[in-house]
Protein backbone atom coordinates (compact mmCIF):
# COMPACT_ATOMS: atom_id res chain seq x y z
CA UNK A 1 0.00 0.00 0.00
CA UNK A 2 2.47 2.24 0.80
CA UNK A 3 4.08 1.56 -2.48
CA UNK A 4 0.99 2.09 -4.15
CA UNK A 5 0.61 5.53 -2.61
CA UNK A 6 4.70 6.39 -3.15
CA UNK A 7 3.97 5.85 -6.81
CA UNK A 8 0.97 7.83 -6.91
CA UNK A 9 2.33 10.53 -5.51
CA UNK A 10 5.76 10.52 -7.65
CA UNK A 11 3.12 10.21 -11.18
CA UNK A 12 1.61 13.52 -9.63
CA UNK A 13 5.24 14.88 -8.97
CA UNK A 14 6.30 14.09 -11.97
CA UNK A 15 3.31 15.28 -14.28
CA UNK A 16 2.47 17.83 -16.52
CA UNK A 17 0.06 20.41 -15.56
CA UNK A 18 -1.87 21.38 -18.65
CA UNK A 19 -4.51 22.98 -17.77
CA UNK A 20 -4.58 24.89 -14.28
CA UNK A 21 -7.69 24.67 -11.73
CA UNK A 22 -8.85 28.83 -12.26
CA UNK A 23 -8.99 27.64 -16.16
CA UNK A 24 -11.07 24.84 -15.66
CA UNK A 25 -13.58 26.55 -13.47
CA UNK A 26 -13.91 29.17 -15.91
CA UNK A 27 -14.24 26.40 -18.68
CA UNK A 28 -17.22 24.97 -15.96
CA UNK A 29 -18.79 27.99 -15.90
CA UNK A 30 -19.13 28.61 -19.49
CA UNK A 31 -20.23 25.30 -20.30
CA UNK A 32 -23.04 25.73 -17.74
CA UNK A 33 -24.06 29.37 -19.20
CA UNK A 34 -24.26 27.38 -22.69
CA UNK A 35 -26.29 24.33 -21.40
CA UNK A 36 -28.75 26.79 -19.59
CA UNK A 37 -29.50 28.81 -22.80
CA UNK A 38 -29.71 25.10 -24.73
CA UNK A 39 -31.83 23.05 -22.35
CA UNK A 40 -33.79 25.69 -19.54
CA UNK A 41 -36.96 25.19 -21.22
CA UNK A 42 -36.57 21.38 -22.08
CA UNK A 43 -37.28 19.77 -18.39
CA UNK A 44 -34.40 17.56 -19.55
CA UNK A 45 -32.73 14.57 -17.77
CA UNK A 46 -29.08 14.75 -16.79
CA UNK A 47 -27.05 11.47 -16.76
CA UNK A 48 -24.06 11.57 -14.62
CA UNK A 49 -21.49 8.41 -16.66
CA UNK A 50 -19.54 6.72 -13.17
CA UNK A 51 -17.18 7.19 -12.15
CA UNK A 52 -15.51 9.86 -14.24
CA UNK A 53 -18.43 12.16 -15.00
CA UNK A 54 -18.87 12.45 -11.02
CA UNK A 55 -16.17 15.96 -10.25
CA UNK A 56 -17.84 17.57 -13.54
CA UNK A 57 -21.52 16.89 -12.73
CA UNK A 58 -20.79 17.39 -9.51
CA UNK A 59 -19.90 21.26 -10.53
CA UNK A 60 -22.34 21.99 -13.11
CA UNK A 61 -25.28 21.20 -11.57
CA UNK A 62 -25.52 24.03 -8.54
CA UNK A 63 -24.78 26.29 -11.64
CA UNK A 64 -28.08 24.81 -13.53
CA UNK A 65 -30.41 27.94 -12.74
CA UNK A 66 -33.75 25.60 -13.86
CA UNK A 67 -35.24 22.37 -12.66
CA UNK A 68 -32.92 19.30 -13.89
CA UNK A 69 -33.30 15.58 -13.14
CA UNK A 70 -30.17 14.19 -12.48
CA UNK A 71 -29.78 10.44 -12.78
CA UNK A 72 -26.50 8.08 -13.14
CA UNK A 73 -25.27 5.83 -15.19
CA UNK A 74 -21.72 3.10 -15.04
CA UNK A 75 -20.18 2.14 -18.24
CA UNK A 76 -16.47 1.62 -18.39
CA UNK A 77 -14.00 0.59 -20.92
CA UNK A 78 -10.75 1.59 -19.67
CA UNK A 79 -10.56 0.47 -16.03
CA UNK A 80 -6.94 -0.19 -14.78
CA UNK A 81 -5.68 0.58 -17.88
CA UNK A 82 -4.73 3.53 -20.34
CA UNK A 83 -5.58 2.10 -23.27
CA UNK A 84 -9.36 1.22 -23.93
CA UNK A 85 -11.07 -2.09 -24.39
CA UNK A 86 -14.48 -3.30 -24.55
CA UNK A 87 -17.49 -1.05 -22.86
CA UNK A 88 -19.04 -2.94 -20.00
CA UNK A 89 -21.98 -1.78 -19.12
CA UNK A 90 -21.97 -1.85 -15.04
CA UNK A 91 -24.93 -0.06 -13.97
CA UNK A 92 -27.33 0.72 -17.41
CA UNK A 93 -29.90 3.89 -16.13
CA UNK A 94 -33.31 2.88 -14.82
CA UNK A 95 -35.48 6.04 -15.99
CA UNK A 96 -37.91 6.11 -18.06
CA UNK A 97 -36.39 8.32 -21.53
CA UNK A 98 -39.29 7.85 -23.46
CA UNK A 99 -39.68 11.68 -25.22
CA UNK A 100 -37.29 13.49 -23.34
CA UNK A 101 -34.34 15.61 -23.45
CA UNK A 102 -31.03 13.91 -22.36
CA UNK A 103 -28.11 15.59 -21.77
CA UNK A 104 -25.32 12.81 -20.95
CA UNK A 105 -22.79 14.00 -18.92
CA UNK A 106 -18.94 12.62 -18.70
CA UNK A 107 -15.05 13.93 -17.74
CA UNK A 108 -13.75 12.80 -21.35
CA UNK A 109 -14.46 12.53 -25.10
CA UNK A 110 -11.34 10.88 -26.19
CA UNK A 111 -12.27 8.09 -28.48
CA UNK A 112 -15.62 8.36 -28.41
CA UNK A 113 -16.69 5.01 -27.87
CA UNK A 114 -18.53 5.61 -24.53
CA UNK A 115 -20.34 8.27 -25.47
CA UNK A 116 -21.30 6.83 -28.58
CA UNK A 117 -23.06 3.48 -26.91
CA UNK A 118 -24.57 5.84 -24.40
CA UNK A 119 -26.41 7.58 -26.69
CA UNK A 120 -27.33 5.19 -28.74
CA UNK A 121 -28.45 3.77 -25.63
CA UNK A 122 -30.80 6.62 -24.88
CA UNK A 123 -32.20 6.99 -28.45
CA UNK A 124 -33.21 3.23 -28.13
CA UNK A 125 -34.72 3.56 -25.37
CA UNK A 126 -37.33 6.27 -26.87
CA UNK A 127 -35.21 9.98 -26.07
CA UNK A 128 -37.01 12.68 -28.30
CA UNK A 129 -33.52 13.96 -28.35
CA UNK A 130 -29.58 13.33 -26.93
CA UNK A 131 -26.97 16.06 -26.16
CA UNK A 132 -23.76 15.24 -24.84
CA UNK A 133 -21.45 17.51 -22.23
CA UNK A 134 -17.69 16.71 -21.32
CA UNK A 135 -14.96 18.72 -19.48
CA UNK A 136 -12.36 17.29 -21.87
CA UNK A 137 -11.99 16.64 -25.91
CA UNK A 138 -8.85 14.91 -26.63
CA UNK A 139 -7.20 16.12 -29.67
CA UNK A 140 -6.42 13.59 -32.09
CA UNK A 141 -7.37 11.50 -34.90
CA UNK A 142 -8.87 8.18 -34.08
CA UNK A 143 -12.31 9.35 -33.09
CA UNK A 144 -15.06 6.56 -33.31
CA UNK A 145 -16.90 8.28 -36.02
CA UNK A 146 -14.85 10.81 -37.89
CA UNK A 147 -15.02 14.47 -36.72
CA UNK A 148 -17.22 13.20 -33.26
CA UNK A 149 -17.75 16.21 -30.95
CA UNK A 150 -19.74 16.58 -27.98
CA UNK A 151 -22.70 19.14 -27.76
CA UNK A 152 -20.65 21.11 -25.14
CA UNK A 153 -16.75 20.95 -24.75
CA UNK A 154 -15.08 22.10 -21.73
CA UNK A 155 -11.65 22.45 -22.98
CA UNK A 156 -9.82 20.38 -25.72
CA UNK A 157 -6.54 19.01 -24.60
CA UNK A 158 -3.79 17.70 -26.51
CA UNK A 159 -3.11 13.73 -26.91
CA UNK A 160 -1.52 12.44 -23.92
CA UNK A 161 -3.08 10.47 -20.99
CA UNK A 162 -4.93 12.95 -18.48
CA UNK A 163 -5.87 12.71 -14.84
CA UNK A 164 -7.88 15.11 -12.51
CA UNK A 165 -10.98 16.74 -12.37
CA UNK A 166 -13.03 12.98 -12.46
CA UNK A 167 -10.13 11.48 -15.00
CA UNK A 168 -7.96 8.81 -13.38
CA UNK A 169 -4.68 6.82 -13.23
CA UNK A 170 -4.71 3.52 -12.21
CA UNK A 171 -8.42 4.33 -10.10
CA UNK A 172 -6.61 7.48 -8.56
CA UNK A 173 -5.93 11.21 -8.84
CA UNK A 174 -9.74 11.84 -9.93
CA UNK A 175 -9.39 14.47 -7.36
CA UNK A 176 -6.35 16.27 -8.98
CA UNK A 177 -7.58 19.99 -8.79
CA UNK A 178 -6.29 20.78 -12.40
CA UNK A 179 -5.67 18.79 -15.72
CA UNK A 180 -2.67 16.59 -16.06
CA UNK A 181 -0.90 14.36 -18.25
CA UNK A 182 1.40 11.54 -16.95
CA UNK A 183 5.07 11.87 -17.54
CA UNK A 184 5.89 9.69 -20.72
CA UNK A 185 2.30 8.97 -21.41
O1 LIG B 1 -14.04 8.26 -25.34
P1 LIG B 1 -13.58 6.94 -24.80
O2 LIG B 1 -12.30 6.50 -25.47
O3 LIG B 1 -14.63 5.89 -24.85
O4 LIG B 1 -13.14 7.18 -23.29
C1 LIG B 1 -13.87 7.99 -22.41
C2 LIG B 1 -14.37 7.21 -21.24
O5 LIG B 1 -13.28 6.60 -20.55
C3 LIG B 1 -13.33 6.95 -19.18
O6 LIG B 1 -14.07 6.02 -18.45
P2 LIG B 1 -13.43 4.65 -17.93
O7 LIG B 1 -13.70 3.56 -18.89
O8 LIG B 1 -12.00 4.89 -17.54
O9 LIG B 1 -14.29 4.37 -16.62
P3 LIG B 1 -14.32 5.29 -15.30
O10 LIG B 1 -15.11 6.50 -15.64
O11 LIG B 1 -14.99 4.44 -14.28
O12 LIG B 1 -12.89 5.62 -14.97
C4 LIG B 1 -14.03 8.29 -19.16
O13 LIG B 1 -14.62 8.55 -17.89
C5 LIG B 1 -15.05 8.15 -20.25
O14 LIG B 1 -16.27 7.59 -19.78
O1 LIG C 1 -6.65 10.27 -20.86
C1 LIG C 1 -7.46 9.67 -20.12
N1 LIG C 1 -7.32 9.69 -18.77
C2 LIG C 1 -8.17 9.05 -17.93
N2 LIG C 1 -9.22 8.37 -18.36
C3 LIG C 1 -9.42 8.30 -19.70
N3 LIG C 1 -10.39 7.67 -20.37
C4 LIG C 1 -10.17 7.90 -21.65
N4 LIG C 1 -9.05 8.66 -21.83
C5 LIG C 1 -8.57 8.93 -20.60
Amino acid sequence: MTDTVDELNQVMAEADCLVDENRVHSAIRTMAADITERLRETNPLLLCVMNGGLILTGQLLPMLKFPVQAEYLHATRYRQETTGGILEWKLRPEVDMNGRTIIIVDDILDEGTTLCAIADYCKAHGAAEVLTAVLVDKQHDRKARPGLKADFTGLTVEDRFLFGFGMDYKGYWRNAPGIYAVKGL
